[in-house]
């Protein structure tokens, strides 16, 4: 299993009065190499919480997270940012492209870190910025391009590194209909070369490309819906009518 999260319980306390805000309360699920995760639910369900952790962000109040049967909490906090970098790969709303770099620059950026040599780079990124259709625009400044054209720099950035898990928040929220059709064609893409991801999302049509969806509840995963081989204009109404079922009256849907 590439990623198996056991009972994971967040709590946060608040800054005045130190109430206790229960964000997760027992989620359990696991993630085969090569899925492709989406996880839905309605705002305040816990959801960028639940990736947050899974980002090695933050710590869980209880509960374990275990990605190729490590437990993220055994890593000593000056290791996470390597695991991150090296093991993880993240894609944003706002997706957080330096100013002072170039799309080039900034989508090598994490080879860099990691000492990789300058002819793997290159090796590399040749033939993802092809896929995604920005071989043209590597020179220019994150600000010259379109935000579609950046969300697509930042995928590249996400995927230089060959993560092990690539977790989307929101991927599409800031994009028009059409640079987010594009960007979730490529994540279908990478999936399908075998790229295992999970996506926090508001949206059915973003979740409708996944194999598998996840809704959560109130901190708590309320029902589960499967892709099955379904094409997607058929898993879209499943999943619609999952959400609204689950909204009116939380009964589980397998
Ligand atoms: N730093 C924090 N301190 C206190 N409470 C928090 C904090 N972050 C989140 N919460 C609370 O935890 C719960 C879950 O929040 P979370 O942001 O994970 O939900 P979400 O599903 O991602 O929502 P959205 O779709 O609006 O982003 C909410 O009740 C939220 O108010």
């Amino acid at each position: 299993m590439l990623l198996t999260v056991d009972g994971l319980v967040k709590e946060y306390v608040t800054r005045f009065g130190g109430r206790r805000v229960p964000a997760l309360r027992g989620v359990s699920f696991s993630v085969e190499q090569g899925e492709f995760v989406a996880v839905m639910g309605e705002s305040g369900s816990g959801k960028t919480t639940l990736l947050t952790l899974l980002a090695a962000l933050d710590r869980p109040t209880d509960g374990r997270i275990l990605l190729n049967g490590e437990d993220m909490a055994a890593i000593p906090s000056r290791a996470l940012s390597a695991f991150r970098r090296d093991r993880l790969g993240f894609i944003f709303q706002d997706c957080n492209l330096l100013d002072t770099l170039s799309l080039r620059e900034n989508i090598v950026f994490p080879l860099v870190l990691a000492g990789t040599a300058r002819s793997e780079m290159e090796a590399r990124l040749l033939p993802l910025t092809g896929r995604l259709g920005i071989t043209p625009l590597l020179e220019k400044f994150p600000y010259e391009v379109s935000g579609g054209e950046r969300q697509r720099a930042a995928a590249a950035r996400a995927l230089i590194t060959r993560p092990d898990l690539l977790l989307a928040d929101e991927p599409t929220g800031a994009l028009d209909s059409g640079s987010a059709a594009q960007l979730l064609g490529m994540l279908d893409e990478c999936n399908a070369e075998g790229q295992t991801t999970v996506m926090v999302t508001h949206s059915l049509d973003a979740a409708s490309h996944a194999s598998r969806v996840l809704f959560l509840r109130d901190g708590l995963i309320a029902g589960e819906a499967c892709r099955e081989g379904l094409a997607r204009a058929d898993f879209y109404p499943r999943l619609a009518a999952c959400q609204t079922a689950l909204q009116q009256g939380g009964v589980r849907l397998a």
